[in-house]
């Protein structure tokens, strides 16, 4: 016996012919549900069964005997009865094998429906929703339903107890199309905390946190823009002030403080954890791109730019692995349609309903194809010639070919239909901005939604784990005091404890400042912060904008930072700066800091006395600073543009 024969190919076909040895055969399958013709299997096996058998035993035979039996006439048994669905859901399903997929498709649906054997559920019991909605954010709206549905009672499913209870997050499938939809659904799902889980192989290396972790190789490599246009991209900023930053260098103090956290880190495991934390990308498909960077560490001579190469391989050439989905869990599967074959949920929605992507344009598939009439064709060509490096490029003789047959989307409906058909109890259909045809076709009223996710509380500081500080994009340049602090002295073991504790107690420091019941937790840095505060006698103002602009020869530019406290008295102005180091080995690079502080203090109160200095929080020691000079501040910018 063999089942799910409608997937199976012409060579299939004979190699069981071959391997029987009996004429004692039974093939089980449902046309409807063809969907592997990518891999050669031909719906005709079963539709056309006693044809083809008699047409393969012959061709076996031609030169030898083969096949031992001659075939009679195959009994042909019709299974109507369906023991999954409602009767709702199935008539919906017929529907969509007629569903045109482009509004010029033209279909002879009265021929098709004569193929189709009627099914008949066996249960009475239907209470089936069928729904769509559409939304400009489909990711945020599928979310969005899936909390409507848990534990909502007109969504009832039934139990393995034959009881209806309301759904839980294990009852609902995410169907789609193509699998980028799934991974980018998943990772939504994770920043808003929705138990989810994917179900097959899936591309690590084309999710979100494994791109964030190869930006920041690249940064740590050469300092690359590539590199730190993504960082910057996900911390919020916008294209042009992404280029404005970059032009000018003016890295965001805590990338760079966090760069120089990475830079300590000894093995390409420990970068990949940090990266992760850092971005809170916790989970099943982190655990395998970490796995993957650590087992690359130690079984290989990587260098770190020969890592950024696998990375970049993998990314290209969509290697999949395994994720362990926590089975067991109560998460929602989200799946791919051929993954799902055989299987079935209570909830399917089927979901990026949208044009382009179902039916999907993707090309994929192996270099060299098989399609009727057209034969055996080489999709990718080598040359050596037609420039002057050996290169791999699309045969467009092939594509022409293509473009001349007709469009068949025949398997794109029976994709749909298997789709549908997991479902026991409900089924909705999701679509984003360019909803496709398919949806129009069905017959299901379709819902405009504007998701409101404001009640799952994400964890919007950990997925955007930067503050954003948004320079100016036009005017002068402008720098950072810290695009001129020499990173060498973070280098090696400085006995730093980390940007985390530093923004701790900068923050309690502020709160403090502001008045706020905050407690110093026993923290002993706090503490002395707490001390320092509490002894000054002037008026206390935390996080101040500084801006200091210069002209360096000609050029207009600002160097702009933040002042943690000033202290006002009615003849002085202190400029203190707080820093959690151990050890004082920097200070000489926190003098450009501090100078620029100064000048920008110095000019606002010229008739005051202003002195800068550094508030070592772990001993409580205050150290003033000698400053700079404009001109030396000048000739820093000079040489920093060298
Ligand atoms: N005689 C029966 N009585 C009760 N339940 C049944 C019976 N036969 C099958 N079922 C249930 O119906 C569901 C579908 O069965 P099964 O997966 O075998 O069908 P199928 O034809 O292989 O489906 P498909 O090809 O669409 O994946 C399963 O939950 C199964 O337990």
């Amino acid at each position: 016996m063999v089942d799910e024969f409608q997937d199976s190919s012409e060579i299939q076909f004979n190699l069981m012919l071959l391997l029987a040895g009996t004429d004692n055969i039974c093939v089980v399958g449902d046309w409807k549900q063809s969907i592997y013709s990518f891999q050669y299997a031909d719906v005709d096996n079963i539709r056309e069964f006693d044809n083809r058998l008699h047409r393969f035993v012959d061709e076996l035979n031609r030169d030898a005997q083969r096949i031992a039996f001659s075939p009679s006439r195959a009994a042909d048994k019709r299974l109507t009865r369906n023991y999954r669905s409602t009767q709702s859901i199935l008539d919906f399903s017929t529907h969509v094998l007629t569903a045109r997929a482009t509004k010029s498709e033209s279909l002879d649906t009265e021929a098709i429906s004569e193929e189709v054997t009627p099914l008949e559920a066996d249960t009475d019991h239907d209470e089936s929703r069928i729904e769509a909605l559409t939304s400009e954010n489909e990711h945020e709206a599928i979310l969005e339903k899936i909390d409507n549905i848990v534990d909502n009672d007109d969504y009832a499913v039934e139990g393995d107890d034959g009881e209806y209870h309301a759904p839980k997050y294990g009852d609902i499938a995410v169907l789609t199309r193509t699998r980028d939809f799934g991974r980018d659904l998943l990772d939504t799902a994770n920043a808003y905390d929705l138990p989810m889980a994917y179900e097959g192989g899936i591309e690590v290396f084309r999710t979100d946190a494994a791109k964030l972790l190869l930006a920041w190789l690249r940064i740590l490599e050469r300092n690359a823009d590539r590199g730190w246009a993504l960082v910057l991209e996900e911390a919020g900023y916008t294209i042009d002030e992404v280029k404005a930053i970059i032009d000018r260098d003016a890295y965001p103090d805590a990338m760079v403080t966090f760069c120089e956290e990475l830079r300590e880190m000894e093995t390409f495991g420990g970068v990949a954890r940090r990266v992760f934390d850092r971005y809170d990308r916790s989970g099943p498909t982190a655990d395998v791109v970490l796995d993957t960077i650590q087992s690359v560490y130690s079984t290989t001579t990587f260098t770190r730019g020969e890592l950024i190469q696998f990375i970049e391989a993998a990314i290209e050439d969509g290697s999949t692995h395994e994720v362990d989905a926590g089975a067991g869990t109560n998460a929602v599967t989200v799946q791919t349609i051929h993954a799902t074959k055989g299987l079935e949920y209570p909830i399917v929605i089927l979901a990026n309903m949208n044009t382009n992507k179902f039916p999907s344009t993707g090309g994929g598939g192996s270099d060299i194809a098989y399609t009727d009439p057209i034969g055996l064709r080489h999709r990718k060509v080598y040359s050596v010639e037609a420039h002057d490096v050996p290169h791999v490029y699309d045969n467009w003789q092939t594509d022409v070919l293509n473009k001349c047959l007709p469009p068949n989307y025949d398997e794109e409906r029976r994709l749909l239909y298997v789709a549908i058909t997991r479902a026991e109890s409900h089924v909705i259909l999701a679509g984003g901005e360019d909803p496709n045809v398919f949806l129009d076709e069905v017959p299901v009223d379709i819902e405009p939604v504007d998701p409101d996710l404001s009640t799952f509380e994400p964890i919007e500081d950990e997925h955007s784990p930067f503050t954003v500080d948004i320079p100016e994009p036009d005017g002068p340049a402008r720098y950072s005091p810290h695009t001129f602090i020499d990173e060498a002295v973070f280098e090696g073991d400085t006995g730093g404890r980390g940007m985390e504790f530093g923004s701790e107690v900068h923050e309690f420091a502020e709160r403090y400042v502001l008045g706020e019941a905050v407690d110093t937790d026993g923290n002993h840095d706090k503490e002395n912060v707490k001390e320092l505060l509490d002894s000054l006698d002037g008026k206390t103002k935390a996080e101040i904008d500084a801006f200091l602009p210069l002209t360096v020869d000609d050029k207009e530019v600002t160097i702009g930072g933040i002042i943690d406290l000033l202290h006002i008295t009615p003849d002085q102005i202190d400029i203190i700066d707080y820093k959690t180091d151990l050890t004082t080995h920097a200070e000489n690079e926190y003098e450009k800091q501090l100078s620029i502080y100064y000048h920008v203090v110095a000019d606002q109160y010229p008739d005051r006395e202003v002195t800068a200095s550094i508030f070592y929080t772990n001993d409580g020691d205050q150290r003033g600073i000698t400053h700079l000079s404009k001109s030396d501040l000048r000739e820093m910018v000079r040489t920093h543009r060298v």
